[in-house]
């Protein structure tokens, strides 16, 4: 891989077309962020679900509808396995061995050896019986940009105390001379016209217009709500290393992480709709911290190959609110299983990167493995902590990439869910997200949009 995140760049690549019953949608290899194929101008509600920030367009709507945004029939997250249709069975791909995927088999050799506490628990099996490629094969050192990482740690868009400083010049625009092939891959050249991405991002913030009468929850019944859900603090253990708080995270940091999404979203590096290399579309829109995760190439990289944005850095309290996660994780396991040192089932981790997802109500993310960090952070078990907010999502996860096999926990708005230690290659994705499930006065003090707001941490 060129880059820092490297997906197993091999293992889907050149075979589209490959997975039977796949219907790709046709995808332009550039970013995408209006899906103007759609000619709905606005979401259901009227308001619309992109801003264009690009000056001499401002103003404009973008096309989007809820089918729209979040369009996909089956994406490379879904082609390894997982098709959602109960009905069906589940295509399961191996992955080539070198691969380093999200999306890839269970590589069970990445839990062997992990902390020292035993328990009931099944550990992830050795489904595939491969051995786990070199690290010479499975990463490249990405190429940091020299002049904003000059140390190799200072990140280039400084987010502190949630005040987001988007630079000014919001590169809306691909400043930079990466070119996608016919074949989606990048070649160097001249900056040509259409090349440039267009200057409109997903805003998750409804635009309130003029005029417009919302019905809002009174301040009795949004404090009520608000108290309610503290009161439903909890936490649970789901398997060895996989933990679900359940509303840890509270109405005002919620309020605070999706300004900050907010404001970031619509900045250089925001939110855009990932494609695959054999062009098929995610079916969500996605934006990246401290590191881009390209989904093309399944890599890490310090900029985004789709338009050159740097991702912005992790907010540093992003980064408490991880700590405090991984803390009361710890202490649930020591509770639990008293003879355990829980940083062996759940290792502390510090993130630096971080993926924000945003589903529309029809947003899905198929099964898949958290695969492409670095190979020290996935043979320590670094755990991925997922933060969900406003709908919730049907979340399946399983020790197999089948669909029928799965798990499934409902994630609601405010919740956190870590998965590390011998779980950390656990397949996972979403379902479906429930409408209207978001808490009331949350989606009226922000604005947010329908859908639900993601954001996973890693420590790359
Ligand atoms: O949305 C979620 O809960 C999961 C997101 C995820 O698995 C990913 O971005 O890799
Ligand atoms: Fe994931």
């Amino acid at each position: 891989m060129n880059h820092p995140r490297q997906r197993g760049g091999k293992s889907n690549r050149g075979r589209p077309g490959g997975w039977q019953n796949t219907q790709w949608v046709p995808c332009n290899k550039k970013v995408d962020t209006s899906s103007t194929s759609k000619d709905n101008s606005s979401s259901t509600d009227g308001s619309p679900l992109y801003v264009e920030t690009r000056p001499e367009d401002a103003g404009r709507k973008v096309s989007e509808d809820s089918a729209g945004i979040e369009q996909l029939s089956n994406s490379e997250r879904h082609q390894h396995t997982r098709d959602f249709n109960a009905n069906s069975v589940p295509e399961v791909h191996h992955d080539d061995g070198h691969g380093h995927d999200r999306f890839s088999m269970v590589d069970p050799s990445a839990t062997k050896g992990k902390g020292s506490c035993s328990n009931s628990w099944d550990s992830l099996k050795d489904s595939a019986g491969n051995e786990r490629p070199s690290s010479a094969k499975r990463h490249q050192s990405p190429k940091a940009p020299s002049s904003l990482l000059s140390d190799g740690s200072s990140l280039p868009i400084d987010v502190s105390s949630f005040s987001v400083h988007v630079s000014e010049a919001d590169n809306l625009y691909n400043t930079g001379n990466h070119q996608n092939g016919p074949d989606g891959n990048h070649q160097n050249g001249p900056e040509k016209p259409e090349n440039k991405i267009p200057g409109v991002r997903l805003d998750i913030c409804k635009v309130k217009s003029a005029g417009a009468v919302t019905l809002k929850p009174s301040v009795y019944a949004k404090n009520r709500e608000i108290r309610k859900a503290s009161l439903q603090k909890s936490s649970e253990i789901l398997r060895p290393g996989m933990v679900l708080l359940k509303n840890h995270i509270n109405h005002a940091e919620q309020m605070k992480i999706i300004k900050v999404c907010r404001d970031l979203g619509l900045g250089a590096g925001g939110f855009y709709k990932p494609c695959f290399g054999n062009g098929g579309k995610m079916n969500l829109q996605m934006m990246c911290l401290g590191m881009d995760w390209d989904p093309e190439r399944k890599v890490y990289d310090y900029r985004r190959s789709v338009d050159d944005a740097i991702p912005p850095s992790v907010p540093d309290e992003f980064k408490q609110i991880v700590k405090r996660a991984v803390t009361e994780s710890h202490a649930l396991i020591k509770e639990k299983h008293k003879k355990c040192n829980p940083a062996d089932v759940i290792p502390s981790m510090q993130p630096d990167i971080c993926i924000i997802n945003f589903y529309s109500k029809t947003g899905t993310l198929g099964l898949h493995q958290d695969k492409d960090e670095t190979e020290e952070s996935l043979d320590k078990g670094l755990p991925v902590v997922s933060i969900s907010i406003g709908d919730s999502a049907e979340f399946l996860y399983g020790e197999h990439g089948d669909v029928e096999g799965a798990n499934k926990v409902i994630l609601e708005s405010g919740d956190v869910l870590i998965f590390g230690g011998k779980s950390r290659h656990i397949f996972h994705g979403v379902k479906s997200i429930l409408p209207d499930t978001a808490p009331k006065a949350l989606v009226a003090e922000a604005n947010l949009r329908p859908g639900r707001l993601n954001l996973t941490f890693r420590k790359y």
